[in-house]
């Protein structure tokens, strides 16, 4: 069953259609930790994909790299559809911490990406408020995060990150702090939003049930060294509602991909 969904998800990846492409990558830090080895992975246009694996896989290397916030070791980073004329692949970065400015207003919070362009808080008005729009909070624009709930405060944060209209998200665990029917909203709302965008979303979690809601490919990875270990189509339909969440095919999928992620796991227990 896993080894079917492997080839068939890896049947559906064509270099031309990478957006963004690992190519052999390896990540060792200087006190000798091997946090990827060989990792090769072509994500394309438009996939909501999530990295899904134990804790010390490697999930967020990858996703550092892919932002350029550090460099493979050995291996590299290709953008593949990027031209000379257009050598800017516009993403953005959230993270787990929402990471707001407590001195600053919801508005001032969503505009500093923007603030740090150059652009005016006039100038940027209108796009602040489309961000803060996207993600319900238009009418909290004057708050402070101290107002404000976990899940509130992690929509202010995915609203800074989509300000700049990225094409790419790169999203590290952004709701696994948050309580069960604030993360559930807070999927669906990210659902509804990439299905209007169509942007690419490579998300980092722990949870087979939050990858399987979502994605639709998972990339499991195993630890020690860092290395993907399977990769799973899933082919359910968009929308996906609290009706899916409750299917025998939701079950299904999320049956396979645990046993894909219970598989990583073993594969360390001898080492
Ligand atoms: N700056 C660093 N220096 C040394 N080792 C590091 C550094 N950053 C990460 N590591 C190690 O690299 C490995 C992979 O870490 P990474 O944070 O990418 O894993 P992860 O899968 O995202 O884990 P988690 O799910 O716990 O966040 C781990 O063993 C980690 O301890």
């Amino acid at each position: 069953m896993i080894a079917k969904t492997l080839v068939k998800a890896s049947q559906d990846v064509g270099p031309q259609g990478d957006i963004v492409s690992l190519e052999g990558v390896s990540k060792t830090f200087s006190n000798g930790t091997v946090a990827l080895k060989d990792l090769s992975l072509g994500i394309r246009a438009g996939e909501f994909l999530s990295l899904l694996g134990p804790s010390g896989c490697g999930k967020s290397t990858a996703l550092r790299i892919i932002s350029g916030l550090t460099g493979p070791t050995s291996g590299r980073l290709r953008w593949p559809q990027e031209t000379a004329s257009q050598p800017e692949h516009e993403l953005s970065f959230v993270f787990q911490e929402p990471t707001l400015m407590p001195w600053a207003t919801v508005f001032g919070n969503v505009w500093l990406p923007l603030r740090l362009k150059g652009i005016s808080k006039s100038a940027a008005r209108d796009t602040v408020m489309e961000a803060l729009e996207m993600v319900g909070l238009a009418s909290f624009a004057q708050s402070y995060p101290r107002e404000l709930s976990g899940g509130m405060k992690m929509r202010v944060s995915i609203a800074r990150a989509l300000v700049t209209k990225p094409k790419v998200l790169l999203m590290d665990e952004p709701f696994a702090a948050l309580d069960e029917i604030t993360r559930f909203k807070l999927n669906n709302d990210l659902l509804a939003l990439w299905q209007r965008f169509g942007w690419t979303v490579i998300f980092v979690t722990h949870s087979v049930f939050e990858s399987v809601y979502l994605s639709n490919r998972i990339v499991v990875m195993a630890a020690r060294p860092g290395r993907i270990v399977n990769d799973i189509a899933i082919d359910a339909p968009y929308p996906r509602t609290e009706a899916f969440r409750t299917s025998t095919l939701y079950a299904d999928h999320c049956r396979s991909v645990s046993q894909a992620l219970h598989s990583a796991m073993d594969a360390n227990d001898h080492l």
